[in-house]
């Protein structure tokens, strides 16, 4: 039987803790992924993702736990990983008066067979501002900048901490382009998001991370599709229905909820009978049930069901 070697996968992290203080960011958290593929790491606000990103990149040292990037420890093999891996740090950041194409070309001079940063300058859509001080780049062209410098190193594995944080649609699209590409090309992708679709649409395997832990782990197939109920019944009617007498003419399993006035889900396992019973108790209970749909569960969905409603501090 083979056995699996760091260098074998991409990333892997067992067991790591980081602590700022008496605050606890990371708390026993277990990654890992193949080469060439794409993890997203989701969680609310303090998760602890920004943390991992950095342990996992060599800016901070873990408390506990081991990490590999590419087989390296981060801390104690960073000259050695650094040239290896590309870093778009949350909210950027440069020297204001720099120019665009000045900054790019000076990461590319760090690496060893770099880009052509004018070409990568055009491929991000900033040929035109690449004269341009970064200070008066916008935040969706100081954002590209950033994955560019993160890009140009040619490198295994890129990490991309909130990467399309407020970008226009289209932009979006576009790194949404370069990172499948990225994938193509046998790179190694962490992202962390916000964002559920592009969660949903670019990752193959999705982490959401509350209060520094895994609390689910999986392809957005299987964390979509978890408990045997990936489907659900959503309709709008009168707020405030009994709730209670519904379930009680639904098959065992299924349980419904008012998620906001007026608004009803039913979950278990949604088949043509349980849209029928659900119809046929609307009628009898003179209840008109608008926007009656079945949908699979969403990403998001789930997100909330694991990490509450709850606003984070
Ligand atoms: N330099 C620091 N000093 C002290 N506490 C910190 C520091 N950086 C982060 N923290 C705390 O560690 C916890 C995890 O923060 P982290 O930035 O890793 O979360 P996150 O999941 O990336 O959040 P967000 O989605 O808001 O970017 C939070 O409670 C945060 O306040």
């Amino acid at each position: 039987m083979s056995t699996v070697t760091a260098e074998d996968v991409a990333l892997s992290v067992r067991g790591l803790v980081k602590r700022y203080g008496s605050t606890v960011a990371v708390s026993g958290l277990d990654l890992a992924m193949p080469h060439g593929s794409v993890l997203a790491l989701l969680g609310p606000n303090g998760a602890g993702k920004t943390t991992t990103v950095e342990v996992c990149e060599g800016f901070l040292r873990p408390d506990a736990g081991e990490v590999r990037v590419l087989g390296l420890d981060p801390t104690t093999d960073a000259a050695r990983l650094r040239p290896r891996i590309g870093v778009m740090p949350q909210g950027g950041g440069a020297y204001p008066g720099v120019h665009a194409e000045e900054m790019l070309r000076l990461v590319a001079t760090c690496t060893a067979d770099p880009l052509d940063p004018a070409w990568l300058l055009e491929v991000l859509g900033l040929g035109a501002v690449g004269r341009t001080p970064y200070k008066r780049l916008s935040g969706g062209q100081q954002q590209r900048l950033s994955l560019a410098c993160a890009l140009v190193g040619r490198p295994e594995l890129v990490f991309l901490d909130e990467p399309t944080a407020g970008m226009d649609p289209q932009a979006r699209r576009l790194v949404w382009d370069l990172v499948s590409a990225l994938r193509r090309d046998g790179v190694a992708v962490v992202l962390t998001t916000h964002l559920m679709d592009e969660a949903e649409s670019l990752a193959d395997h999705v982490v959401i991370v509350d209060h520094g832990r895994a609390v689910a782990n999986g392809t957005p197939a299987e964390l979509t599709a978890s408990n045997g109920a990936n489907n659900e019944l959503r309709f709008r009617a009168d707020p405030a229905l009994d709730l209670e007498l519904l379930v009680t003419a639904l098959p065992e399993g299924c349980e419904s909820t008012e998620l906001r006035p007026g608004e009803y889900v039913v979950r278990g396992d949604i088949d043509p009978q349980v849209v029928s019973t659900v119809t046929a108790w609307c009628a009898r209970h003179g209840v008109l049930a608008q926007e009656l749909r079945v949908s699979r569960r969403s990403l998001e969905d789930v997100f909330l069901e694991l990490t509450g409603r709850r606003l984070r501090s």
